[in-house]
């Protein structure tokens, strides 16, 4: 049973020029689980994240995160202090170097988390090798490693970066639309990735494909106008008339994909 908290955020508000776009917000996440964040455009999502890493700073709130090192303020950290503690970001468009192979890629990640030492060494040892493979092989790009990431297709590309952040040992995972722009193929991919991935981390998405998120999640958390709405199994958002309703009011398309399953 997969229940320590390793995340808690308590009302938390952000605001930019006084307008709110997040508001007494509550999140809680246990170690090891799957979340998935839905709300319609502008329901405080993505700046939620951004609390979380450090990115924007909460007015009022708090965010404390239960890692490794003990618990830690959050809202007390500055962004880099929060990623070394274990809070990981990838944001929508990934930022990998094209000119660079696939497995130097992962090298300069490997070597991010070292410091110094990593300028050190001029090569790597079994050690790295065999964490690289397994990386390589849970990311699908062992047959790619030594193409330029330039070359690679844009799911792949996502992949890579994913790879990248985990060879920073990140406890927590936050990802904004990963599957953003993917193949049917490669979205179904990602997610047995994500499933893969919360075998030894925590990770949150940021989604608007309904699909994917009723083929992955077990626990739907859903913000509208910066709050949150419902939170529970997609069964149960999917039969909250709150919830239909602000997807009607604003995204006629999701809705749509919501209700047909219900
Ligand atoms: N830096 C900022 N300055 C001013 N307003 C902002 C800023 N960032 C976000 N907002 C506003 O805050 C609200 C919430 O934005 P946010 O991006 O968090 O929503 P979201 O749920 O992620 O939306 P989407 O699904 O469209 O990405 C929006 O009204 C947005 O315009």
């Amino acid at each position: 049973m997969k229940s320590t908290s390793i995340l808690s955020c308590q009302k938390v508000t952000v605001s930019f020029d006084g307008f709110k776009a997040v508001q007494d917000m509550s999140l809680e996440l246990a170690a090891g689980e799957l979340r998935f964040l839905i709300g319609p455009n502008g329901a405080g999502k993505t700046t939620m994240l951004d609390a979380i890493c450090g990115k924007v700073k909460p007015a009022a709130g708090s965010v404390s995160f239960h890692g490794r090192k003990g618990t830690v303020d959050v809202t007390r950290r500055k962004e880099h202090e929060i990623a070394q503690l274990g809070i990981g970001r990838k944001f929508q468009t990934p930022s990998i170097f094209s000119g660079l192979t696939v497995e130097e890629n992962l090298e300069i990640a490997m070597s991010q988390n070292r410091g110094v030492w990593a300028t050190l060494r001029a090569s790597m040892n079994k050690t790295d090798q065999e964490r690289m493979d397994a990386e390589l092989e849970l990311i699908g790009l062992g047959d790619k490693k030594r193409l330029r990431a330039g070359l690679l297709s844009h799911g792949e590309k996502q992949w890579l970066e994913i790879g990248m952040m985990l060879l920073q040992e990140p406890e927590i995972l936050l990802l904004d639309e990963p599957v953003a722009g993917m193949t049917d193929k490669e979205t179904d991919k990602t997610g047995e990735l994500l499933q893969q991935i919360v075998l030894k981390r925590t990770v949150v998405v940021v989604e608007h494909d309904m699909e994917f998120v009723r083929n992955f999640a077990s626990k739907v958390t859903v913000m509208h106008e910066g709050r949150l709405l419902k939170e529970g199994s997609m069964d149960e958002v999917q039969r909250d008339d709150r919830v239909a309703e602000v997807y009607l009011g604003q995204k006629r398309r999701d809705y749509d994909v919501v209700s047909s399953s219900a």
